[in-house]
């Protein structure tokens, strides 16, 4: 068969599939903006940068319920359609993931997918607050998280799973949100041609400006302005950001600390130091005493306490406490990590707010009495979940640093979770099942993996071990680094001294400088800074510095409100404690939730595909080869307990079996109405001949009646049916109705009797008829 290069919607049924036959025809899809295309089961969207008509509400209604993927064009609306039906049908937790480097659309799509997913599970006004707060969550998360990058001037700076939470019917009953690894250096310090968050532009042009007497962005080091936003653009983001806090459940109150906090995060930047020679003691320089003022006063701490905990550091030695001064470098190192750390915790206070607000049972609590019933949180086992994942895509920058370095790992480690998947495990399978197949070449990243995450001798592990010891420095880690790895396939040691190291990944090499690694890893935050913000008179300071941080990096504040998750997510995670010497590097976080993720991910993913009509055919090889051979389906393979079919065999298996279902549907119809058919006039005849049997009875009745008035005998009457309008009553010995029966019947004539009786006691005084 011939196809025209862009017609096929399925590129896995192309007779010849190729990277070069791919590429082209995406290519030519793309020109016609045609940017969705199948492979297989996996949707590929390619990023058109320019709006199309493709997702209106119209075009959302076509893709609801749809049977058959063929049936309509390649579309994220199908993967979410796909999705609520599947997990509606089968019962199960559903998972997907978006992949890809970043700039490719994985958070638009992300995006799109949660918004039809609401389209399809919406129920009338009942869940609409509920559906709108999640549909609130992603601007508010984008302002806070997303920033402007060389390669994408929306770009998520932290990995998001959000699940959504339904009951047995396809409400939406909640929602999760999940975080990893914020870049948080980002608060203190851009790349050129790059932006801090969002949030930060947004503020400048905010009707908060002159409170937070934020003039111009030059007075704040820790903005570099490339004017990606006008300011007209900025206060209309800044507008959204405020309705999707509303929206979501935030106050007017918890609106004001989080502006109070982003003003003292920006205000910090502008608190500068000074020392007569290098390694002298720093003291503030001049006008940063009034800053320092300013921004104790937003964070709602002393200001004096502040001026030391900048300048100073106390250790406690034997019982003694010994103060140490810092020099104008080590102030503003202390001065940046207290930036980056408030903001850090800020935005895990408000991802915790945001889950404690979307958590079921939260949700149900707050319903109205009359709707309780109905939001009431299903038990754990009547629970389903959509879990999409987002996380920030592969990265290959001129300057790559330790975030590259993570968030390429994770990349990594999403890679090898689809080659698992898609290849390994199905590979196994065959071999298991004695099914010949040929194998499937790709290239399998397990190596990679191996070089990043093995204990003792993985890059991570020789990380930590040299974060914990004081006098290594970036070198002596790229050092170690090259020492162990030189002759990795995937590692390379660059020609002269430079502190830096290739990594081959699956994307393409990187080139990682190591300045800086040991720092970002140890991200330790002077205790006195910590002491001094868990005291703080704001309560989104105070509650997130006093929280607790579990194994896999998140944070967990204390507070009452957020009680229900923290109970949750204690099961899963080791807490340590934030002032802790021994807590666990950045790394060692990235590492724990990375392996906590996939495992999610592997429980949910993926599922046998198993056809069991509902037939008395006995399972084995002969029968399904039958049922395949009917159903027309050829290209399949024997195994020993399972069948392999090609991916769109299964749907057209689905296919006939719905089939099959509507017909039965059709025939029970059809048979119920003949069978009810017969029995009505079945009924109607009996109706007829039974009243003939009254009219009979009442006949012999009113004979008997008159036999009685006449002094005659009574015939024997035998078993009767009497039979009224609607009721049927069978008279009978062996019947236990029959006394009732006999009453209702003999009723009448009593009252006949009586009549007669009262007419003949003037004749026969002593005759009785009870
Ligand atoms: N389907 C789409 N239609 C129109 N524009 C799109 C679409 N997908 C992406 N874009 C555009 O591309 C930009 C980048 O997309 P997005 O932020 O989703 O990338 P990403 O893969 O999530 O990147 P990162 O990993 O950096 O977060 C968006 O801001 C938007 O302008």
């Amino acid at each position: 068969m011939s196809f025209k290069p862009g017609e096929v919607d399925d590129l896995a049924s192309l007779p010849d599939l190729n990277q070069e036959v791919l590429l082209r025809e995406l290519k030519v899809r793309y020109e016609r903006d045609t940017i969705y295309s199948y492979v297989g089961d996996i949707l590929v969207a390619v990023n058109p940068f320019k709006q199309l008509p493709i997702y209106t509400t119209a075009v959302q209604e076509e893709y609801r319920n749809v049977l058959q993927k063929a049936d309509r064009p390649p579309h994220i609306f199908a993967i979410a359609d796909r999705a609520y039906y599947d997990m509606l049908r089968d019962k199960r937790h559903q998972c997907c993931v978006i992949s890809g480097e970043s700039g490719a659309g994985k958070t638009e799509s992300a995006k799109y997918m949660i918004r039809h997913i609401i389209h399809l599970c919406h129920s009338g006004t009942t869940g609409e607050v509920l559906e709108n707060q999640i549909l609130q969550v992603n601007p508010l998360l984008e302002a806070f998280g997303n920033a402007a990058t060389i390669m994408n001037d929306n770009s998520s700076r932290f990995g998001k799973y959000t699940e959504l939470i339904f009951d047995a019917e396809g409400h939406v009953c909640g929602a999760k949100i999940s975080d990893y690894l914020l870049e948080k250096s980002r608060v203190v310090q851009q790349q050129h041609g790059e932006q801090n968050f969002h949030i930060f532009h947004y503020i400048f042009a905010s009707p908060f400006k002159d409170k937070y007497a934020l003039a111009s962005k030059d007075d704040f080091p820790y903005i570099r302005d490339e004017r990606l936003f006008s300011d007209r653009e900025a206060a209309h983001q800044h507008d959204i950001v405020t309705r999707a806090l509303k929206d979501v459940g935030f106050d007017d109150n918890e609106m004001e600390m989080l502006h109070d906090v982003l003003a003292a995060i920006l205000h910090l930047s502008r608190i500068a130091f000074s020392a007569p020679e290098e390694h002298d003691p720093a003291s503030l320089a001049a006008d940063s005493a009034s800053v320092c003022a300013r921004v104790s006063s937003l964070l709602g701490v002393d200001a004096s306490k502040l001026q030391s905990a900048l300048l100073t550091t106390t250790t406690i030695t034997r019982g003694e406490a010994i103060v140490k001064p810092y020099t104008t470098m080590q102030a503003q190192d202390s001065r940046d990590a207290a930036a980056k750390e408030l903001y850090r915790r800020m935005f895990a206070w408000i991802v915790s707010s945001i889950n404690a607000i979307l958590d079921p049972e939260g949700q149900a609590a707050k319903a109205q009495p009359e709707q309780r019933s109905r939001l009431a949180p299903p038990s754990a086992d009547k629970r389903f979940i959509i879990g999409i994942l987002d996380i920030f895509g592969f990265e290959n920058f001129d300057v790559n640093s330790f975030e590259q370095f993570c968030i390429n790992l994770a990349n990594e480690q999403l890679q090898h979770f689809f080659n698992q998947h898609i290849f390994k495990m199905e590979m196994e399978e065959y071999r298991r099942e004695n099914v010949d197949a040929t194998d499937v070449a790709f290239i399998d990243n397990q190596p990679v993996l191996d070089m990043f995450l093995n204990r003792p001798m993985g890059l991570l592990a020789l990380l930590d071990e040299e974060s914990h010891f004081p006098r290594a420095t970036d070198d002596s880690l790229v050092g170690k680094f090259h020492k162990h790895f030189s002759s990795h396939a995937a590692f390379s040691v660059p020609q002269g001294d430079a502190c830096e190291f290739h990594i081959k990944h699956y994307a393409g090499t990187v080139m990682y400088d190591g300045i800086g690694f040991l720092d970002k890893n140890r991200d330790s935050l002077a205790p006195d800074v910590v002491h001094l913000f868990a005291d703080s008179s704001v309560s989104v300071v105070a509650e997130s510095f006093q929280a607790s941080i579990s194994s896999t990096g998140q944070i967990i504040p204390s507070r009452a409100r957020w009680s229900s998750n923290v109970g949750k997510r204690k099961n899963k995670a080791t807490l340590s404690n934030t002032t802790n010497k021994r807590a666990l590097t950045v790394s060692a976080q990235f590492r724990n939730s990375l392996l906590l993720l996939v495992d999610n991910m592997a429980q949910r993913a993926y599922k046998v595909i198993a056809y069991s009509p509902d037939t008395t055919i006995e399972p084995g090889a002969f029968s399904c080869q039958r049922v395949l051979d009917t159903a027309g389906i050829r290209d399949f393979k024997l195994g020993r307990t399972k069948v392999f079919l090609k991916y769109y065999d299964a749907e057209t298996l689905e296919v006939k079996v719905t089939r099959f279902k509507q017909l039965a549907v059709t025939f029970q119809k059809v048979a119920r109405g003949f069978i009810a058919r017969r029995s009505v006039v079945q009924m109607q005849r009996e109706r007829e001949q039974r009243a003939a049997q009254t009219v009979e009875m009442m006949k012999t009745v009113e004979a008997s009646a008159h036999a009685i008035a006449q002094d005659r005998e009574i015939p024997h009457m035998g078993p009767w049916t009497f039979t009224c309008d609607r009721l049927t009553i069978p008279c009978g010995q062996s019947d236990p109705d029959a006394a009732d029966a006999t009453d209702a019947l003999v009723s009448m004539p009593i009252k006949m009797k009586k009549t007669q009786r009262r007419r003949r006691q003037h004749r026969t005084p002593s005759t009785s008829t009870t």
